[in-house]
């Protein structure tokens, strides 16, 4: 067995059924093989933004967005299942994901909801009714969003997704709560201002899972301090591998 074939045999198998986890495996080695390639290039995009637009960071310059607008940057795969399972032990019925890109942490999310319905275990809200299951992802590249939803429909997860178009700081307004569970997987500039506008959907005991809060601890401290505010809204853990996650509980 080699080395990677005996790492991989240590972790617990996919959550996913067979037809999701065909269409992811395919992404994450797509995401994976973009990323391996990425470096060199991300180092040109900021010096190139930094030049003309007065900024190291790509995601905020025209040079650095037409780049990146086909990047996958997918979730990885432990995270992923990590929050399929999160949404499973609350019985999540209505997720918001701030950030789509392909579709990939989608349809684990999208998974968890239906399985939920399935089997009975998302829960009622306060006024004990059963509102719509959805997984409300939120992307802003038209490309990307085509992409999603081809992969999505050939996950089988369709019916359990609605994907909103444009710049989430306009479309999140429009989802209805109550929100059991929100993925933070987004260009970080619009990680605080996605969690803002989604907290008072959130119900108690909701969580919030955001990606790479440890490698990115500078550029995500707003976001950060806001989510450990002992006066604030959220009690907070930090998992610490593979660049990190934050997890959140709405109080
Ligand atoms: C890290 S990727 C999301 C990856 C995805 N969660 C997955 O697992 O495949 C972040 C995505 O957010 C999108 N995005 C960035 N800023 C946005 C905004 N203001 N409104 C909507 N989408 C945005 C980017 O185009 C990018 O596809």
């Amino acid at each position: 067995m080699t080395e990677r074939a005996a790492r991989t045999a240590a972790y617990a198998p996919s959550p996913l059924d067979d037809r999701a986890r065909a269409v992811v495996d395919r992404l994450h080695a797509h995401s994976r093989r973009q990323t391996r390639t990425a470096l060199a290039p991300m180092l040109a995009h900021a010096v190139t933004s930094r030049l003309r637009e007065g900024t190291w960071d790509p995601t905020r310059s025209a040079d650095g967005k037409a780049w990146l607008a086909d990047k996958l940057v997918a979730l990885d795969p432990h995270k992923a299942a990590l929050c399929h399972q999160l949404c499973r032990a609350i019985g999540a019925r209505r997720v918001v994901e701030a950030g789509t890109s392909y579709g990939v942490s989608t349809i684990y999310l999208a998974a968890a909801v239906r399985d939920n319905v399935a089997d009975g275990t998302s829960l009622p809200h306060q006024d004990g009714g059963l509102p719509e299951a959805r997984v409300f992802g939120t992307e802003h590249e038209p490309a990307k969003v085509a992409e999603a939803r081809a992969n999505i429909a050939a996950a089988g997860l369709s019916e359990h997704v609605d994907i909103l178009v444009g710049d989430l700081r306009e479309t999140l307004t429009t989802v209805q709560g109550p929100i059991d569970f929100m993925l933070v997987d987004i260009w970080i500039p619009m990680a605080l201002p996605a969690l803002r506008i989604v907290t008072p959907l959130l119900r108690p005991g909701a969580l919030v899972v955001c990606d790479n809060v440890v490698s990115g601890r500078r550029q995500y401290a707003d976001y950060l301090a806001h989510v450990r505010d002992p006066a604030g809204p959220f009690t907070s853990v930090t998992l610490p591998g593979h660049g990190g996650l934050e997890v959140s509980r709405k109080n």
